[in-house]
Order: C-alpha cells, then structure tokens, then sequence
C-alpha cells in the first residue's frame, strides 16, 4: 500500500520533521540519544515526536490523503490509507525499511559480533532501531541483550502449561496459549487505572521486555517438548537473545546461531497492515496488554495464506521431490506447479502489496549462495524462483507473481537439520514480537485511541452509492 500525501500536506511534513530525501518514501533522521539506557533513549524520542505528531495533526487533521471505494471495503481494505505505524514501511517495489533503512543498510549498519565468526548483526540491535529510529551502538545493543538476559526466566505455569500439552498440538497454538497465559506477570493491566495516560507507555515498555526476554524460552520449550526431549531453558547471561534461543533449542553450531540472527531480522517487522501486525495493534488499541495482543499476532500469523505459508512451502518442496525425485527438471517442475495451480495457490509467491522479489528472499538467497549452495533443496527453491513467477504472470490476474519471504527459509532451516516443518511459523513468530513490540510501545506513546472503523451492510452502500454512482451523503 503507497501512501500518497497531498502536496502541501508533504510539505508539511518535510518542514516539520528533519527529513534527508531517499529514493523512494522519506527517511526520518531522528534525534540521537547519548544514553545507553532503552527506555530513557526512547523517553527523548517520545517527547520529540509526540510535540510533532500534535502540530501535524492541527494543521493537517483534515487534508485527505485518499479515498474509500466500494472495492477496497470488498477487497480486504487493499490499498486504504488508513494505519499509522512508525517502526517500517514498505514500499511495493523496493519492500522494507525499518525506519528508513532498507534491508541491505540494516544488514551492513547494525553492530554484529566480534569474535565466533558471526557476519549477521544483533536482533537486539534491529529492536534498539525499531524503538528509537537510530543505528544503536555497541554499548546499545549490549543493554538490550543485558535486559532480556536478565528479565527471561519463564514462569512455573507457563513450563508446566506447556509441558502438559499433547505434543501434536500445533506448536503456533501452544505458542499464543503461552503468551495469553504470560498475562499473569503484566504490569500494565495491573496498574492501568493508577498512572497518567501519558505514562501508560512505560508500564507497556516493561511488559514488552519483559515479554521478548521469555518468548525465545517458551519457544524453545515448545520445539524440544513436542520433537525431542524437553530441555528446562536457561539463560546464559554472556550470551546474545539468540543464542539462548538456539542453545536451549539444543543448537550450537555458529553458523545456525548467525542463520538465526539473519532470520530474526529479516521477519520482524513488515509496516502496519499484515494480518499478524495489525492484529497485535487492534487489540492494544483496546488497552489489553502486550502479552494477549501478541497472542492475537500469532494467531493471525497461523494462517497458511500468511506467516503459515513457510510450512506450506516445505510441504510443496517435499511433494514435489516425491513425485518427481531430488533434482526434479524443469519441465517437471513446471507441470508440477501447473497442477497445484488446479486447486490451490503456490505458496511463497505472491503478496498483498509488494510488486517485486522480496528483499527478504533475496538476503536468503545471498546467505544460501555462500553458505549452502550446494544444498538439493535449496536448488530447488532457486528452480522454482525461475519457473514459477512466468506461470502466474501467465494467469493473467495475480498481482505479483515473485517469491516473498517464504519461499526461502523452510529449505534452509532443512539444511541446518530444524526438519519439523510445524515449527517453521514459531520462529517466525518469535522473530514478530520484535516488530510488534517496537510499536505497541510506541502507540501507547502516541496515546492512539481504541481503533473501531466504521462498517457497512451491503444494502447499506447500495443505497448510500445510489442510481447515479456516487455517494450520496446520509
Ligand atoms: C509473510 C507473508 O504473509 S507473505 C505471503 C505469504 N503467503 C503465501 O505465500 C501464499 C500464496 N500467496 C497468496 O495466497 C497471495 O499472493 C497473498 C495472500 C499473499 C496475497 O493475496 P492478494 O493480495 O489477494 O493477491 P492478488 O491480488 O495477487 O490475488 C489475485 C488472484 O491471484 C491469485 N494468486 C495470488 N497469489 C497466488 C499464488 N501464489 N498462486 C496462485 N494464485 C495466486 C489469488 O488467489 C487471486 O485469485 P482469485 O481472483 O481467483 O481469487
Ligand atoms: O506484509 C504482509 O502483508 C505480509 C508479510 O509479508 C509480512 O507480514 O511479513
């Protein structure tokens, strides 16, 4: 979705905050704070924005920045301007920026670890720029690491909770009862009604800590009670978030741990108006807590059409090697997809509003063509990149007819021997909370209020469209 602002309101904007100009969309160059410290660096930049978002709002609360048509109320609000988000944005043909900065920038910009041989940056980093708009420093991104390190130790009921669990129940489901069931520990519905409203967003930074320091554990807990033997997580505090997560996993090959970072990265933020996005804000809009809100996100991300469809991938890439072996041909692989067309979709291709190749397939792709190229499976995910976008460009009705995110990952957490497929979406899942975080802290900031469109019947709009085709006014 492209955001068109009217000129004068772009201006505006441009004038109202210190803006460098890029290729496409603007980028912010935000106050930088000195401090170490999150939450204090995040107090500076609150204060900032909010005096700018009340001198934008007063001047400009009514200029229109586009309209609402009979199509986007049918077609999923495709294309609506209608969600504020401030942690990324994305452009339909380059993809992501996470506050201005594209994926090759982030990957080369933040601080990554010294010693081990690990090339792909801190996601402690990526959350330090989520939150404040700025690159962090060394020193930054060590607070945050400090932080989760010492906040993470999960919950008895939440151990036994999962522990309890058939080990068959899908793992996106034990992750959201996880999460609900963290709720226990929320600060902020305990003391909603006891601070100002302009603090509420503290007692939500508390919480959203709180609840990246557990998530990796819990999903930890999740992949070894339902696929091996559960491990009790701990947390290892001269380790980084991710490599907790994958120890407790019970991986401890370097190059998996810095696969890892990459995909914690690359999946957690993807601007407002995904499902599992959107999700966690319209329920924050309702001032429940960060931890049933991020509940509502996974399970929106369950679905197969959305964060589910990595799973789906891995299920396509093994029927298609069992029909048609190890190193299928084209032709096969093309008849292959002419099949699956019948009755279904082709899971990893296609987007809501990207136009071209994911960025975020491509810095896979990067990652694989050094690490793993050699690997049948993911010769495989590069054959179908070849054959498939002509196929759907050929139907004639697909919007975008390239890979997105993924139709990459499922093949290479295969090569890196993570070979049950149900998990796929967990990490996903863990890699969202960084995104969805980021900004359910920043809204309670912004002191956003509860979000209620206006819905319409169908009979409703034939009578407010009227005989003439346009609308009349009730
Ligand atoms: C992290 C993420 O969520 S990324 C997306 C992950 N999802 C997938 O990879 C699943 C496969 N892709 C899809 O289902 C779709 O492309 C979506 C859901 C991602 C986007 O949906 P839309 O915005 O509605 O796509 P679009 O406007 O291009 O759809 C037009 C038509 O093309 C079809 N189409 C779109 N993508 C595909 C695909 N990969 N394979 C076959 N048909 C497709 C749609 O089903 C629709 O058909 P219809 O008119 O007969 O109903
Ligand atoms: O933006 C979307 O609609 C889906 C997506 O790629 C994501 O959430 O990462």
């Amino acid at each position: 979705m492209s955001l068109k602002l009217s000129r004068c309101a772009r201006e505006l904007f441009l004038k109202t905050s210190s803006i460098k100009g890029r290729q496409h969309g603007v980028h912010l160059v935000p106050h930088r704070s000195s401090s170490c410290n999150l939450k204090e660096a995040m107090a500076e930049q609150i204060k900032i924005h909010r005096e700018k978002v009340i001198k934008f709002r007063k001047e400009h609360g009514k200029t229109k920045v586009g309209e609402a048509t009979i199509g986007n109320i049918y077609g999923g609000m495709r294309g609506l301007p209608a969600l504020l988000c401030e942690t990324s944005y994305l452009d339909p043909n380059e993809g992501i920026r996470f506050r201005g900065h594209t994926i090759p920038e982030t990957l080369c910009e933040l601080p990554k670890p010294e010693c081990d041989g690990g090339e792909q940056p801190y996601p402690e980093g990526l959350f330090w720029l989520l939150c404040t708009g700025c690159i962090p420093t060394k020193e930054q991104v060590e607070f945050v690491r400090d932080e989760w390190n010492c906040r993470g130790k999960l919950p008895k009921h939440i151990k036994t909770l999962l522990l309890n669990f058939p080990k068959n129940l899908h793992p996106m489901a034990q992750l959201s009862a996880a999460l609900s069931a963290m709720n226990i520990k929320s600060q902020f519905s305990k003391k909603l009604n006891t601070v100002k409203k302009d603090k509420l967003w503290e007692l939500m930074y508390e919480d959203c800590m709180d609840l990246l320091a557990a998530i990796t554990s819990i999903a930890a807990l999740i992949y070894t009670h339902s696929f091996k033997t559960p491990i009790d997580p701990k947390i290892d505090e001269n380790l980084c978030w991710t490599e907790n997560f994958c120890h407790n996993m019970g991986i401890c090959e370097p190059e998996i741990i810095d696969f890892m970072r990459l995909y914690m990265i690359l999946h957690s933020d993807h601007e407002g108006g995904n499902v599992s996005a959107h999700a966690v804000h319209l329920v924050g809009s309702a001032l429940s807590d960060c931890y049933l809100s991020m509940s509502a996100g996974i399970n929106g991300l369950a679905g197969p059409i959305h964060g589910l469809a990595n799973q789906e991938v891995w299920r396509f890439i093994q029927e298609l090697v069992k029909k048609h072996g190890k190193t299928p041909t084209d032709d096969q692989v093309k008849s292959f997809c002419q099949d699956a067309l019948k009755t279904g979709v082709i899971p990893g291709y296609g987007h809501a509003v990207l136009r071209k190749t994911d960025p975020r397939f491509t810095a896979q792709k990067e990652f694989c063509e050094k690490h793993l190229k050699d690997d049948p499976n993911i010769k495989i995910v590069w054959q179908l990149f070849k054959i498939v976008p002509p196929l759907l460009e050929s139907l004639g009705k697909v919007q975008n007819p390239w890979p997105n995110v993924d139709a990459h990952s499922g093949a290479i957490l295969q090569a890196y021997c993570i070979t049950e497929m149900n998990y796929y979406t967990v990490l996903f899942g863990v890699s969202r909370a960084l995104g969805t975080m980021a900004w359910i802290i920043w809204a309670r900031a912004l002191l956003l209020p509860i979000e209620r469109p206006k819905s319409y019947t169908t009979d409703k709009l034939i009578q407010m469209v009227g005989s003439s085709g346009t609308c009349k006014k009730k």
